[in-house]
């Protein structure tokens, strides 16, 4: 927010829906975040591979969490707000109630997670027809994206969901349908995970090659016929019964949104590193590569010419950083792995014990349990002779390849504490050879990288950060606001309030201060 008079009394809530939890910011006028909430969701894995949310449910801890924030405050202080979420797949029937997306008949379960694996034979034969579209995903669609999760639908739930379905959103835009009424679908979301082109619009096509012939014949009224830009205000604002589920006043400007990985990006790209002697400093933006590292983490970049990088998805014309090309880099599991890896481990009940004792979390006592194992020696070497294959979900990037399996090698027979920091340090330095990999990828194809931003909850991790900065070999800045995903949904608000002129202007960038590890 550079420039302009500071109007310390115009506030902004962001709210960011990630896989695991709920969480709102207030931000104000130049980018503090003044308050924080969390609240956990529910998550159903009803059978391996199937991965399972309720809209309800989330919609219920945004609310939650919203009152929260915004105790105490004047409500007409409260300009914008705007939402981020995970990539998931919301279904609606004709009049906005939930459709089941399971066998069970479970209406409640509406939401298909991004990181379900169910549709694999759905994309694989979307994959074989080598339709022009799949050039804009990096040559080989996810099973994650909504296209194979949609036929998955058509041809598993024929009667029960397909039929009966009005509405198939992804979760950043049922977010703001359910605040504003207004069903129009962020750029975003569309160029992103459902084949729209921010130039050529949808291509009929590719959906009556795939048998989705019925979303040409409707007009796709039921996957978006009205796309907005991220920021854009949506209809009159917040409607009166959203206001009261949020304990917001009515008609404050509601953005169209983002989602989760575009928001951290938005929230760090344009930081303001002046001052701290980083090579960025005087390189394009285009240089820096925002890893925005949560369940998952992704890899993105931007630049002023589409770049066409195998493995990795887009390029995507402003879906993020308006007027610039995204390539979206990523790795399906990485938080989770982690999380994985530690607690199936014999040694993790005497972990938490410890931990617990310390009042530590059980990353601080491991980072400090592996500086005292480490004696004179780095701590990078005592993985000298373990190491980890990290894609027990598959690889996202860039080698595109849901096939793939984990895998560790040197285990031996002992299962204590140490064998277990060691294996905890094997997968983050696993973690941060994939993004390397992704980087050596990305500049094979034509990108410049010089510097990381890291953010989402593994940037509080000082191993994690640090691993990637000795892996890659790059700086990596952090924001002081460690919330800088938020700080990217506030920038939306902000941005719908037209307190500011453009999504740039509004990046929040002159309070912050970064720090080079
Ligand atoms: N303070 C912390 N130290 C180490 N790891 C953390 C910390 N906070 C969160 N994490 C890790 O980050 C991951 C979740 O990140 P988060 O951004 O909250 O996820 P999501 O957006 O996917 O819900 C988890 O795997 C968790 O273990
Ligand atoms: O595909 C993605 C973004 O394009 C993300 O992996 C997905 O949205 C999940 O995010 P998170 O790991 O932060 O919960």
């Amino acid at each position: 927010m550079s420039g302009g008079e500071q109007k310390p009394e115009r506030y902004y809530v962001g709210v960011d829906v990630g896989t695991g939890s709920v969480r709102a910011a207030l931000v104000d006028h130049s980018g503090v975040l003044l308050a924080f909430a969390d609240q956990p969701i529910k998550k159903w894995e009803p059978q391996f591979n199937h991965h399972e949310q309720s809209s309800e449910d989330i919609w219920a801890a945004c609310c939650v969490v919203t009152k929260k924030v915004v105790q105490g405050i004047d409500l007409n202080q409260i300009r914008g707000l705007g939402f981020d979420a995970t990539c998931s797949l919301v279904v609606l029937d004709k009049q906005f109630h939930p459709l089941p997306v399971n066998q069970e008949g479970d209406s409640h379960r509406n939401v298909i997670m991004w990181l379900d694996h169910r549709a694999v034979s759905q994309v694989n034969r979307i994959n074989e027809t080598k339709h022009s579209v799949l050039q804009y995903v990096g040559g080989v669609m996810s099973v994650e994206m909504q296209a194979p999760k949609l036929l998955w639908l058509k041809e598993n739930l024929r009667e029960t969901c397909w039929d009966k379905a009005g509405h198939f959103f992804d979760l950043p835009d049922f977010l703001s349908w359910k605040a504003t009424g207004v069903t129009a679908r962020s750029l975003c979301s569309l160029v992103c995970k459902w084949t729209y082109s921010a130039e050529k619009g949808w291509d009929d096509s590719f959906w009556k090659m795939i048998g989705l012939e019925d979303f040409v014949a409707d007009n796709y009224s039921k996957i978006g016929n009205q796309v907005l830009p991220p920021g854009a205000s949506l209809g009159n604002g917040l409607t009166p019964e959203a206001a009261r589920d949020l304990g917001l006043l009515p008609g404050i400007a509601v953005a169209a949104s983002l989602i989760d990985a575009h928001a951290g990006g938005l929230g760090v790209i344009g930081a303001d590193v002046r001052g701290h002697g980083l090579v960025c400093e005087g390189q394009p933006v285009t240089s820096r590569l925002a890893v925005i590292c949560g369940t998952s983490s992704c890899h993105m970049g931007i630049s002023k010419d589409p770049i066409f990088v195998p493995g990795v998805w887009g390029p995507y014309f402003s879906a993020m950083v308006p007027g610039f090309w995204l390539n979206e880099g990523g790795q399906s599991v990485t938080g989770k792995l982690i999380d994985h890896m530690v607690q199936g481990h014999a040694a993790f009940p005497e972990l938490q014990v410890k931990a617990t004792a310390r009042c530590q979390s059980i990353y601080a006592y491991l980072n400090s349990h592996l500086d005292l194992i480490k004696k004179a020696q780095p701590v990078g070497f005592l993985t000298v002779d373990l190491h980890v294959w990290p894609d027990f979900h598959g690889n996202r990037s860039p080698l595109a390849d849901l096939t793939l399996k984990g895998m560790v090698t040197g285990l031996k027979l002992s299962q204590d504490l140490d064998d277990l920091a060691i294996l905890y340090l094997a997968t983050v330095q696993a973690i941060a050879l994939g993004t390397r990999f992704i980087i050596e990828a990305m500049e094979a194809a034509g990108h410049s990288i010089s510097t990381l931003f890291l953010c989402g909850g593994l940037s509080k991790n000082p191993l994690f950060v640090q691993m990637h900065a000795d892996i890659t070999g790059m700086p990596v800045v952090l924001s002081q606001e460690v919330e800088s995903v938020l700080v990217g949904a506030a920038i939306l608000g902000a941005c719908a309030s037209g307190d500011f002129a453009s999504v740039q202007h509004r990046q929040l960038k002159d309070s912050k201060k970064y720090k080079d590890k």
